[in-house]
């Protein structure tokens, strides 16, 4: 299969949204219950962004109306695609990893059930198929000696 033409596919933006951005140990998973291909696979929270809106600034939008959240918004996860993470032919996610600022995450509108997944369980949902490689990709980036370094001092 050839690749897609670069700028054809939509961009879908995402938040890791974790305890803390500079010691993390929790990751927020979120279940879908639309549409209905999708439902009771887990995600994390986003959206796609809207023709001519910053990625960023279209990923506090989502947040603010899927959870009911402000957010800090800490680096992106680098994928080796430069337009991101493929989820499709027609979709393609950026991540970045992100801290709750303000408010209480809620499931206010795509989602029934929100998750805070503890150390060693960030992959223990059934996450959406193009989700597990972003997944691998957030636990290789942490630091120590649960991610791609060694934790030698
Ligand atoms: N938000 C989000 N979407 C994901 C992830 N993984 C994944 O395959 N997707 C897919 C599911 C959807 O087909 C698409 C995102 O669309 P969406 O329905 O959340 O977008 P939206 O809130 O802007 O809603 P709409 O405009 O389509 O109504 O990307 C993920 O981790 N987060």
């Amino acid at each position: 299969m050839s690749a897609p033409a670069p700028g054809t596919r939509r961009l879908v933006v995402a938040g890791a949204l974790l305890d803390d951005l500079a010691r993390p140990r929790l990751l927020l998973a979120a279940r879908r219950h639309r549409p209905a291909a999708l439902a009771g696979r887990w995600e994390l929270p986003g959206g796609k962004a809207e023709p001519g809106e910053r990625p960023v600034q279209a990923l506090r939008r989502e947040l603010r109306e899927e959870l009911g959240v402000e957010v800090e918004v800490g680096a992106e996860l680098p994928a080796a695609d430069p337009e991101g993470w493929p989820l499709s032919p027609a979709l393609v996610m950026r991540v970045w990893w992100a801290r709750v600022s303000a408010g209480w995450p809620e499931p206010l509108e795509d989602h029934d059930e929100l998750r805070w997944l503890g150390e060693g369980g960030w992959e223990g949902v059934d996450w959406l198929a193009g989700d597990l490689p972003v997944v691998r990709g957030l636990l290789a980036a942490l630091p120590g000696p649960r991610g791609c370094e060694d934790g030698t001092p």
